[in-house]
């Protein structure tokens, strides 16, 4: 793990963000671990994760992008924090870059308009969101950008949970990155919270993501 990585799993579990224990995921299936980018909220872990999303984005080989955009609710302050950061570890290639997000109720005065910062239309988006697990809220993002008239670049995650598709053995990650023939990156994965779990987490504990891992766990193939 980098430096970033191994900060960033650590302030997210002090901060409550990493959780451990029984949850149902938006897929239905039963979860041994959580977590929530809506605890993002105290300075400094909100700082570490601005930062790992800026230098995963720089680190990329393959990412060219003309805009950022963050899926409303939870995408918003992460897109405007991330920006920020970019703008200060590159200020020549990121410093005028602007990012946008979508409202979730359509707005008929005012400036009207579903997506609120710069405009999408005709530009290359780079879709910033927390959590990929059956795919259902990056899809969801990808009408928006499509609807306004945006070329999708890439999707940077924080957390890549490297489940797998019901009924097939690849990850969804794979099978959105063949659908869509872009580059997605995340921060950290699954992979990455079990060796950090392993030197935190009663022996029990460890079991239970073991044995969700060995039910869910995605093979590393792509498709
Ligand atoms: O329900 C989830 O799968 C999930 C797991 C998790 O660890 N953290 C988490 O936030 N989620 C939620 O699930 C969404 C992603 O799941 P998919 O839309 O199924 O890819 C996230 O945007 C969250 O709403």
């Amino acid at each position: 793990m980098k430096d970033h990585q191994a900060r960033l799993i650590q302030l997210s579990y002090e901060n409550k963000i990493l959780t451990f224990g029984d949850f149902i995921l938006k897929s239905g299936r039963k979860s041994p671990y959580f977590f929530n980018s809506g605890f993002f909220c105290a300075g400094d872990v909100l700082g570490a994760v601005a930062d790992s999303y800026a230098q995963t984005i720089i680190d990329a080989p393959d990412l060219e992008f003309d805009i950022i955009f963050g899926p409303a609710y939870k995408g918003i302050p992460l897109a405007a924090v991330t920006i920020v950061k970019l703008a200060e570890k590159d200020p020549t290639k990121y410093g005028k870059m602007e990012y946008a997000y979508n409202r979730k109720e359509k707005k008929d005065h005012g400036e009207g308009g579903n997506t609120v910062g710069g405009s999408l239309k005709g530009k290359r988006v780079l879709i910033l969101d927390d959590v990929m697990t059956a795919g259902t809220a990056i899809r969801e993002s990808m009408a928006i950008i499509n609807a306004e008239g945006g070329i999708l670049a890439g999707v940077v995650l924080i957390l890549d949970r490297q489940e797998r598709m019901v009924d097939y053995e690849h990850s969804m990650i794979a099978q959105v990155k063949k659908d869509y023939g872009v580059p997605i990156y995340s921060i950290i994965t699954l992979d990455n919270i079990v060796q950090f779990a392993k030197g935190k987490l009663p022996e029990q504990d460890i079991k239970k993501i073991e044995d969700y891992i060995a039910k869910y766990k995605a093979s590393p193939i792509s498709v």
